[in-house]
């Protein structure tokens, strides 16, 4: 697997969200440094979630950034993504790599250390790990586990460990020191006034 991008835009579908234009800003900012994972809400239909897919590879093939698909790899699989992402109500892990086959990036949501351990032995190329902070955008997480629950998660594999949740750049620096590789996030970008000053700092952090 090539390397992976250590910021990672989720798309940001909810009303009155524009995920393209925010993918437009941060895409000559952070280049190679970017993963984009489409995600959907549970209520589109797969040909939006194709259609908005075909659109993210579009604008990412430029830049050779790569652009994964959350929850739906019969979508990831159809557009040519180069993986997916896939957490506790999805595909299992061993599955998801079945259909994915064995070149593809594949994302597992991880919270705690023996959950991560699993989700690598089944097959995991990364795992997104969280919540770090609590966050609007999505319902129903469990409470955050904070810097030191993302710690735990990272000293126990050997995969590439991409914080979630409530992540902003001020979080970066400690998460990183944390062991986390990267980030992932949705409102620090989507909301933010100026996504691509927003992708530069959390660059910022990141390099470091
Ligand atoms: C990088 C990353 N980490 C975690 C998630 C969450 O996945 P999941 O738990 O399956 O929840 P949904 O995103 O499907 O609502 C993620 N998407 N990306
Ligand atoms: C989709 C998602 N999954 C999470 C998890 O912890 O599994 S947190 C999350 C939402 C991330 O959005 P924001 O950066 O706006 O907080
Ligand atoms: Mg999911």
């Amino acid at each position: 697997m090539p390397s992976l991008g250590r910021l990672h835009l989720i798309t940001d579908t909810r009303p009155g969200r524009d995920p393209l234009a925010v993918l437009r800003a941060v895409l000559p900012v952070a280049r190679t440094q970017l993963v984009v994972q489409v995600r959907v809400e549970d209520t589109a239909t797969d040909r939006q979630a194709y259609e908005l897919a075909r659109e993210v590879l579009a604008l990412c093939a430029p830049y050779e950034v790569p652009c994964l698909v959350n929850d739906r790899l019969h979508v990831a699989l159809a557009t040519g993504a180069a993986g997916g992402h896939v957490g506790a109500d999805d595909l299992p892990v061993a599955a998801a790599r079945q259909v994915l086959g064995p070149a593809a990036v594949l994302g597992a949501t991880a919270r705690e250390p023996a959950t991560a351990l699993a989700a690598v032995t089944a097959g995991a190329s990364y795992l997104g790990v969280g919540p770090c902070r609590a966050t609007t955008t999505k319902d129903g997480l469990p409470p955050p586990i904070g810097v030191a629950g993302v710690r735990a998660v990272a000293g126990a594999v050997a995969v590439p460990v991409i914080a979630i949740g409530g992540v902003t750049a001020a979080d970066v620096p400690p998460l990183r020191a944390a062991g986390a590789y990267g980030v992932a996030v949705v409102g620090a970008l989507s909301a933010a006034a100026d996504p691509a000053r927003a992708a530069e700092e959390l660059l910022r952090g990141l390099s470091c």
